[in-house]
């Protein structure tokens, strides 16, 4: 069966004229010189996508990579220099705070314009006030005017609105951060609810791991162009090289035309500013993470199995070294982790100038988030608990999961139900 397109977007295309003067702006409007007074600025350049029915796309980037213009274009709140957006089906936005809202009147005045901005009747918006003002939560302030809000209050209340007049597409730009956390999970709780009806959700955000939580599909934008879309993994992937400052599309050539085994290598980036001490009997000369389809990557999908790679130079013969792993959460806190010793993998003693490669290998059991990985080299020396070289921080790992239970990792629980009369 053919998916229907909730939203096309044909060759996208906005530009700004920038002046150096204001004058030179007028003088341009007036039309009193032939000379080009600005400079062209594309903060969209000639994008194409389509979203279907019933789909949930995130469309992420670096700052100023177009995004916000994108749906803002969609929503009807800019129009493209070049290029149309063809949009099927009620949209509801929830872009700049309240845009739409006014500041002077109270939150149950604006429920009211914002309804009927949306063409919705008095009686169609009276039946769905119980919904927004529950969803709202914010109590008496709802009789307030809405500059008296705080910028949560104000967001909980254009979020209610938004999403309880039956949108058929829902338009989200990282609003959702404004909430407090349990907004928040009311928000993604009524994404899911959206997603079971079928209706169609883009969204925007910086949040990589709601990103992949939420998406079927990402869209990576770059510099107003679209790079790429395709699965949130490698969507974020991407993204990652990017922030890091590698040029992620020139390196898909070039890797077209490497071998395989170079192809392998994938994108792995270690952290420059890693912690390293000990007393180098040994030595971490390398480290990588691999993922299920064995290419070097700092993302790692939630359930699959991956590897963790070091290689160990001796510099000294050393009796039962123990080399070892430690997954931190980004506040530090330490989540996981093993050696070869716990594993009962004992090596008995490694000869100066010995080089050996430890992998392990496991299935990737923390929830999605951002994780820093540190690896060490240790030992007894003399009886005593000794340091060869330990490596903290040694690169992050971004666990990317379409489901999260609770707290730092998962049971895989498998469950079954069973109901008598
Ligand atoms: N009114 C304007 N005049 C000139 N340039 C603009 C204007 N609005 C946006 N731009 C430029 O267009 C580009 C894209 O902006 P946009 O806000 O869409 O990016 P974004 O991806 O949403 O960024 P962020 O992640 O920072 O929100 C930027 O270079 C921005 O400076």
């Amino acid at each position: 069966m053919e998916n229907k397109n909730a939203i096309q977007v044909n060759h996208l295309t906005k530009m700004y004229k920038l002046y150096d003067k204001p004058s030179d702006r007028l003088k341009d409007a007036l039309g009193l010189t032939k000379k080009k007074l600005y400079r062209e600025h594309y903060a969209l350049h000639d994008v194409n996508f389509d979203i279907h029915e019933g789909e949930c796309v995130g469309i992420i980037g670096t700052n100023g990579s177009g995004k916000s213009t994108i749906l803002k274009i969609i929503t009807g709140v800019l129009t493209p220099t070049e290029g149309e957006v063809k949009v099927n089906g009620r949209i509801s936005a929830l872009l700049e705070l309240g845009a739409g809202f006014n500041m002077e009147y109270s939150g149950l005045e604006n429920v009211y314009l914002n309804g009927t901005m949306i063409g919705f009747s008095k009686e169609e918006i009276d039946a769905r006030l119980d919904d927004i003002l529950e969803f709202a939560d914010i109590g008496d302030f709802i009789h307030q005017p809405v500059k008296t809000y705080s910028s949560g209050m104000f967001v909980r209340l254009a979020f209610a609105v938004a999403i309880n007049i039956d949108p058929e597409i829902l338009v989200v730009d990282e609003a959702l951060s404004v909430g407090d956390v349990f907004f928040q999970s009311k928000c993604y709780h009524k994404f899911e609810e959206f997603k079971k009806q079928g209706k169609t959700i883009l969204f925007v955000s910086h949040d990589l791991s709601s990103v992949s939580k939420y998406c079927d599909r990402v869209i990576l934008l770059n510099k107003g162009r679209k790079l790429d879309e395709g699965s949130p993994k490698q969507m974020v992937d991407l993204y990652k090289q990017l922030l890091v400052g590698q040029n992620p599309v020139k390196q898909q050539e070039e890797n077209a035309e490497k071998s395989s085994d170079d192809r392998k290598k994938g994108n792995f980036q270690s952290n420059p500013n890693m912690l390293e001490y000990g007393n180098r009997m040994a030595e971490i000369t390398d480290f990588d993470v691999l993922d299920d389809k064995g290419m070097r990557s700092n993302t790692i999908e939630k359930g699959s199995s991956f590897k963790i790679r070091m290689k160990v130079r001796f510099n000294e013969t050393i009796q039962e070294p123990i080399m070892a792993y430690t997954f931190k959460n980004i506040k530090g806190t330490e989540i996981t982790g093993t050696n070869t010793m716990f594993e009962k993998i004992h090596v008995e003693r490694s000869d100066k100038n010995d080089v050996c490669t430890v992998t392990f290998t496991q299935e990737m059991n923390l929830q999605g988030g951002e994780y820093l990985l540190s690896f060490g080299c240790t030992g007894y020396k003399d009886g005593d608990f000794t340091v060869f070289h330990r490596l903290y921080d040694a690169c992050n790992i971004t666990v990317v999961s379409a489901k999260n239970t609770v707290g730092f990792f998962d049971m895989n629980s498998r469950v079954e139900i069973q109901c008598e009369d």
